[in-house]
């Protein structure tokens, strides 16, 4: 399995060489190598330009570090593999601290899993008074949908990025509760797109945010989102290990169930 995923890495890899036009890479390492992250990359900070940015990404960006200059917005760093407090935070709520050490050493943000350019390129803005965020967002070729335009569920994950982080910036550790999309028009494949957000109500724990992306010109309105956010409440720590063995209680393994069951039916 894992030999399959390499190979198909490295065709993936030499094709990509091969094609004109296509981002170019960053390094010449093997992909699979760069999987395991050394020291250095592990404090990458991501949300900054790289050779893969478009004129009007790079235009965005610095009129917006211009307005950080005033401490009106700030820049919210963005990191591959968990190294801010807040993630520290998730990890008491949910692992047990031998998993970590064992099994998720490997593990890397969704979002910044892609080489340079090829999936999701983005940085985030905040703006603390106004209680918004401003999202600059440039959808690689990986993330395709229908041709030339970008996929819904990606389009869905950078609002999720979006909405949770400005939530975030209020709530500390929160998760998604709730997400509602309208897709107006598809998003061209590699354009540049703004998501807007803010947060519209704070109730307790749940923080109520709502965004839009649109193009540069801001005259193509593509999606309109609301989401809820739920700050995690330390009390209801999450047991992992109790989670797994109640679930192996519950369900007979995978092979005993297809033969037992003429048909799986999943909702979702
Ligand atoms: C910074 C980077 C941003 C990254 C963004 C990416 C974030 C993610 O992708 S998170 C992954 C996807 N989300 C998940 O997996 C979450 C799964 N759900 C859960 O774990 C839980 O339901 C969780 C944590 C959201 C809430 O659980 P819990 O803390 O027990 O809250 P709970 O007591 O049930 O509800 C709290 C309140 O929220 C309300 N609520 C909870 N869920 C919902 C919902 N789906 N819709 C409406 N209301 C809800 C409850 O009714 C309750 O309201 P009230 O206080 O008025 O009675």
């Amino acid at each position: 399995m894992l030999r399959s995923c390499t190979a198909g890495l490295r065709s993936l890899w030499a094709l990509r060489g091969r094609r004109e036009g296509a981002p170019r890479l960053s390094t010449d390492l093997q992909p699979a190598r760069r999987l395991f992250s050394t020291e250095k990359a592990v404090h990458k900070d991501w949300a900054l330009p790289n050779p893969s940015w478009s004129k009007d990404l790079k235009l965005l960006f610095d009129q917006f570090m211009k307005k950080c200059e005033d401490g009106s917005w700030e820049r919210l760093p963005s990191y591959k593999h968990t190294c801010t407090q807040k993630n520290e935070d998730f990890k008491t709520y949910f692992l047990d601290p031998q998993l970590v050490e064992e099994g998720l050493s490997q593990a890397q943000l969704f979002t910044r899993g892609f080489e340079d350019g090829l999936g999701f390129e983005y940085v985030i803005f905040n703006n603390n008074d106004e209680k918004r965020t401003v999202c600059l967002f440039q959808g690689g070729p990986y993330l395709q949908g229908i041709p030339g335009f970008l996929h819904g569920g990606a389009i869905a994950t950078m609002i999720d990025v979006a909405l949770g982080s400005c939530a975030a910036v209020s709530g500390g550790a929160i998760m998604t509760a709730n997400l509602n999309i309208n897709f107006k028009r598809p998003v061209p494949l590699c354009s540049v797109v703004v998501v807007n957000s803010q947060l519209d109500k704070l109730e307790g724990r749940k923080l109520f945010v709502s965004c839009n992306i649109r193009s540069v010109d801001e005259k193509t309105l593509y999606s309109e989102a609301t989401g809820l956010f739920i700050k995690l409440d330390p009390k209801k720590k999450f047991n992992i290990k109790e989670f797994h063995s109640s679930l192996r209680k519950a369900a007979p393994p995978l092979e005993e169930a297809v033969v037992s069951s003429p048909a799986l039916v999943i909702h979702c």
